[in-house]
């Protein structure tokens, strides 16, 4: 009889080492670096997705696990409220208590089995598997026992349970339905001014994926010869926009590469615009942008300046800012200048400009969709913070313009105190400017509210909530 036969046998499942996911491996590297290093989704994962594409071997990435990748992290860090709303319900303590990479994996888990069409097995088990990799066979056992009980329902079936009634408490009832901090629902409500279909159909815009929109720099490249590329097809307002679908890479197109073309969202094509479009009188020959950076308004703005005759000056205040602002300019028909000048302490004299765009620094809370983390990152003491910088930029865009032309003062934020009340605030204290109606500079575009300034909508429009106000000097302040 050998010895083995007499030692008692071992119960339970022979160890087996947790098999390596690349793809939720990398989708949950994202999601830490997001969470411990206050990182951008959008700037993290480009470089991750390009390491592992790069690879040989198993863990090679192919365009197929890069977008699932990038449609895991983006779809958990979007839908974190609702999310956390539901997993709050299945463990039996407060979140805060759930140590944060537990939760990342619990919560890539969940938008598998709430958001994606993964069946609910493998979404459990794979999840199950990174934590056992991440985290270790323990924590993996708490990860299993969660998951299993979010997949008893669905999406719809948990928000039924978890969201505050609409009747008792209409924000925290869409805060937890359309993942959106309540304070955030409530602005955008307020800046909308309209029933709920509206404020629902805003926040579901938020959720989704915003489509690449490139712009045909006039003079340097034709909507038709971008419309020639792959899954191309025509902007809905700016006749220079053409929208790639699902699958477009900007990087492959050969007037992007050149720079004759750039990624640029519709709202911020349609704000240079506007401000180009708006009569002046007398000369038209100087521009200037004075908040560029990353330069994609000065790009269109410039070329515009070009086919005018004008040219444009853009100034912004961050020197490695500046240096994309020079890049998006570089091979611009016409002449045009980049400096770094902090704009409330302006290197030119006062009234040496015919138009002015200042597109100031803000909150973003009008492009969320593009920055899936951005709405549990902002505070409302935000708002304080750029207040009185927004303020001085707008006055010193009035000091800048001369009598008879025009300022544009933008924001990619609809917060009403970003957006009005700086405007209405500066308006107080002169006597020297006029609000333009800006809605007949945008024939076409419909829905851009009453006027006389400009909101645009993701749900309405499929750009970002640009706002844009214009103003035309009339005489001397005092
Ligand atoms: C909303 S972004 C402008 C976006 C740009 N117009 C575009 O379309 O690409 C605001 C810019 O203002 C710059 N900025 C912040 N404070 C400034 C100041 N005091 N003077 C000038 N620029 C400033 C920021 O660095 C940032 O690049």
């Amino acid at each position: 009889m050998s010895d083995t036969s007499r030692r008692p046998r071992k119960t339970g499942k022979p160890y087996r080492r947790p098999q390596k996911d690349p793809v939720r491996m990398l989708a949950f590297e994202a999601l830490r670096a997001v969470d411990e290093r206050d990182a951008y989704a959008n700037l993290v994962l480009p470089p991750l997705l390009r390491k592992a594409r790069e690879k040989e071997g198993p863990e090679k990435f192919d365009g197929r696990d890069a977008a699932l990748a990038t449609e895991l992290v983006y779809g958990t860090l979007r839908r974190q409220g609702t999310y956390d709303a539901v997993i709050a319900s299945c463990v039996d303590r407060p979140l805060r208590e759930v140590d944060p990479p537990v939760l990342d994996v619990i919560s890539l888990g969940v938008h598998q089995l709430l958001g994606t069409r993964i069946p609910t097995h493998a979404a459990v088990s794979s999840a199950v598997e990174l934590a056992r990799v991440v985290l270790g066979d323990g924590r993996a056992k708490f990860v299993n026992a969660v998951l299993r009980k979010v997949a008893q329902d669905d999406l719809d079936g948990w928000i039924a349970r978890v969201a505050p009634p609409w009747d008792e408490d209409p924000e925290d009832h869409l805060a937890v339905v359309h993942s959106h901090p309540r304070w955030v629902v409530s602005a955008l409500w307020d800046a909308l001014g309209g029933g709920r279909a509206g404020i629902e159909e805003l926040l579901a815009a938020d959720n989704e994926r915003p489509e690449v929109t490139l712009v045909a720099r006039p003079g340097r490249a034709t909507r038709e010869e971008l419309l020639g590329e792959e899954a191309a097809v025509a902007g809905r307002w700016s006749p220079y926009a053409v929208r790639l679908s699902e699958g477009g890479e900007p990087g492959a197109v050969d007037a992007v590469r050149e720079g004759r073309a750039g990624v640029q969202d519709e709202g911020s094509q349609l704000v240079a615009l506007a401000l180009a479009n708006a009569p002046v009188d007398g000369p038209d020959l100087a521009w200037l942008d004075g908040c560029a950076g990353p330069g994609g308004k000065a790009a269109l703005l410039a070329a515009l300046a070009a086919e005018r005759g004008a040219v444009l000056l853009a100034s912004e205040k961050q020197p490695h800012r500046a240096g994309l602002v020079a890049k998006a300019l570089n091979g611009n028909p016409g002449p045009y200048q980049v400096i770094a000048a902090d704009g409330t302490r302006p290197p030119w004299r006062p009234g040496s400009f015919d138009r002015v765009l200042m597109d100031v620094p803000c909150t973003g809370l009008g492009a969320l969709r593009r920055r899936p983390e951005a709405r549990w990152r902002r505070r409302p003491a935000d708002l304080d913070g750029f207040a009185p910088l927004q303020r001085a930029l707008l006055r010193t865009a009035l000091d800048s313009v001369r009598v008879g032309g025009v300022v544009g003062y933008a924001t990619c934020s609809p917060h009403l105190a970003e957006t009005r009340a700086v405007v209405d605030d500066v308006l107080k204290q002169r006597t020297d400017v006029e609000l333009v109606d800006a809605r007949p500079l945008l024939p076409g575009v419909p829905d851009l509210g009453d006027g006389p300034d400009i909101q645009l909508w993701p749900h309405l429009h499929g750009t970002d909530a640009m706002y844009l106000a214009i103003l035309r000097r009339t005489g001397q302040d005092g």
